[in-house]
Formats: structure tokens, C-alpha cells, sequence
């Protein structure tokens, strides 16, 4: 099932673009215009771990979180986030999926969280993990096939356990111009997008859906042909986005 648009709670059309789409976004900030990779990563972190504070209430900073970080990109915003929550007193464990694959702007993220008081696991204690809140960092929107490896593993993981997971991009194993899996996937409470949202995330599996500022000006948008209102963000660099009814029916 995929959409063309979502809707903001006060009513404002958001469009929905395709994993291309997106990559073009990117593309065009880092070679062209700006922000470069950096400064997104880290406003998505920073977002991320700002939604994890306030989805936990009066429970934080005690519950402990657990983060689950893959190779690429989205690893290196969950990396960036479990960074902001154990700076603010959180109760951090990451785990990173191969952390010998990680190069790179998430390469730098893990060796910046590594000054921090979290902790680092191996995905070999996940048995041993307790978790009030999982961030699921471990595949975005360049997943490619059925989810394998100890990508699908740390997703049975998340989907074996009873902790509510949150997760960054798109759902881990979701394809994020389709909103289909063909394999292991999982089932957030939340899912926090970044910059525009994608065609595939009216899936059940993306559960509430956050729209989060990254920096990215108009002009890059504008190169891309993606019209984005001016009153986005204006109550703030979150914001919450819901089916557009108007999209009934989609195919
Ligand atoms: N402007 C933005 O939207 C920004 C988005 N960001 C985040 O970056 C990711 C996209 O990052 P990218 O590095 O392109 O890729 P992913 O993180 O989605 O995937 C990384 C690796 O996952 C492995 N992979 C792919 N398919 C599978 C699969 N079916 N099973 C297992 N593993 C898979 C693959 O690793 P290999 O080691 O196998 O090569 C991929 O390399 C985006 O989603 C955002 O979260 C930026 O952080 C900021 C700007
Ligand atoms: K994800």
C-alpha cells in the first residue's frame, strides 16, 4: 500500500516520495547545496533521541534503552541518537550489527559514542538485554531484498520482545517506496522520518508516524521538484503526520 501525501494534525498536505526521490534529496544536499551528510545525521539523531525522551515521560532517564545500529546511514542516526540519550543521563546499550562494516560519517558516530558513558554490546548479549524502549536503527530506505544476516536477526530480536520500538527512517525490512517486506520486519510504535515522507509508509508496521527537520533549505527541494509548505515546521523540528484521507484507495 502506498501513498501520495500525508497530512500534519492541523490539516497541512505533505508529499510522500519514493526511495529515488529521497536519494536525489540526499544527493543534491551533499554535492550541491547542503547540509552534508554531518549535519543531517546529527539533527536526525538529535530528533530521534528528542522523541525516545519524551515518548518515555516521567519513566526517563531511568528506563533503559536499547539501540540497535546496521551499517549503513540509518546505524550512523542511531549511533548519533544513542550519543544524545546517554549525554542526557540515559540508561544507553547500543549494539551495532558489524561494526567492522561501519565507514565513514556512522564510523565517526561510533567512535564519538564511544566518549560517552553508553554502553556498547555485542549482538551476541542480546539474549541477555532488558529494554523499556528499542530504537531501531539497522536498515533505511537502501534495504535491498528480504532482510538476511544479523540485520534479520537483531529484527527477530526486536520482534520476540515486548518493548515498544521506535524506529528511524522506515521500519527495518520495510521498503520504503512500497511499504511491502519481503522477509523480517519490524513492527514500530513509532517511526520517525526524515525530511519528506515516503510512498511505503502508510504500512501498518510504521505505527505513529514523525516527521523530522533535518535542515535541508527549499532550494534543494526545489532542484528536486518536491513542493514542501512553508509552514512545515513552523511549531517545531518534529512533527507528528497522519494518513491524508484523500489517499484512500491507493494502489
Ligand atoms: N536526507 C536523508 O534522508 C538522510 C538519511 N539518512 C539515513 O541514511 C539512511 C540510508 O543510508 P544508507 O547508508 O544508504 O543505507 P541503509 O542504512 O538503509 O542500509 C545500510 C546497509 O544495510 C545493508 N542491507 C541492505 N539491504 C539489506 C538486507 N536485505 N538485509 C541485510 N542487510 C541489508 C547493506 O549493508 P551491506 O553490509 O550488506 O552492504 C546496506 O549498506 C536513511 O534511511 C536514513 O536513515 C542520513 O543519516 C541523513 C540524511
Ligand atoms: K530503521
Amino acid at each position: 500500500m502506498t501513498v501520495d501525501t500525508f497530512r500534519t494534525l492541523t490539516g497541512l498536505v505533505v508529499p510522500a516520495i519514493t526511495t529515488e526521490q529521497m536519494r536525489e534529496v540526499d544527493r543534491v544536499a551533499v554535492e550541491e547545496v547542503g547540509p552534508n551528510l554531518y549535519q543531517m545525521m546529527e539533527k536526525a539523531g538529535r530528533s530521534l533521541a528528542a522523541l525516545c525522551v519524551g515518548l518515555l515521560g516521567d519513566r526517563w532517564p531511568s528506563a533503559p534503552i536499547v539501540v540497535l545500529a546496521g551499517t549503513g546511514g540509518n546505524g550512523g542516526g542511531g549511533i548519533c541518537a544513542a550519543r544524545h540519550l546517554a549525554n542526557h543521563g540515559g540508561d544507553v546499550t547500543l549494539v551495532v550489527s558489524d561494526p567492522t562494516r561501519l565507514h565513514g560519517v556512522p564510523a565517526d558516530q561510533l567512535a564519538l559514542y564511544g566518549a560517552t558513558r553508553g554502553r556498547l554490546a555485542p549482538v551476541s548479549d542480546l539474549g541477555e538485554l532488558e529494554a523499556e524502549l528499542v530504537v531501531d536503527a539497522v536498515l533505511g530506505y537502501s534495504l535491498c531484498g528480504a532482510a538476511h544476516g544479523t540485520a534479520a536477526e537483531l529484527i527477530r530480536w526486536m520482534s520476540s520482545g515486548t518493548a515498544p520500538v521506535v524506529s528511524l527512517d522506515v521500519p527495518s525490512g520495510v521498503d520504503s517506496t512500497t511499504g511491502m517486506a519481503l522477509g523480517a520486519y519490524v513492527r514500530a510504535t513509532n517511526t520517525m522520518t526524515l525530511a519528506v515522507p515516503k510512498t511505503g509508509l502508510d504500512s501498518d508496521a510504521v505505527g505513529a508516524l514523525w516527521l523530522a527537520d533535518i535542515g535541508i533549505p527549499r532550494e534543494v527541494y526545489r532542484r528536486v521538484g518536491v513542493q514542501l509548505s512553508e509552514g512545515l515546521f513552523t511549531t517545531g523540528y518534529r512533527v507528528r503526520l497522519t494518513k491524508d484521507a484523500g489517499n484512500e484507495g491507493c494502489g
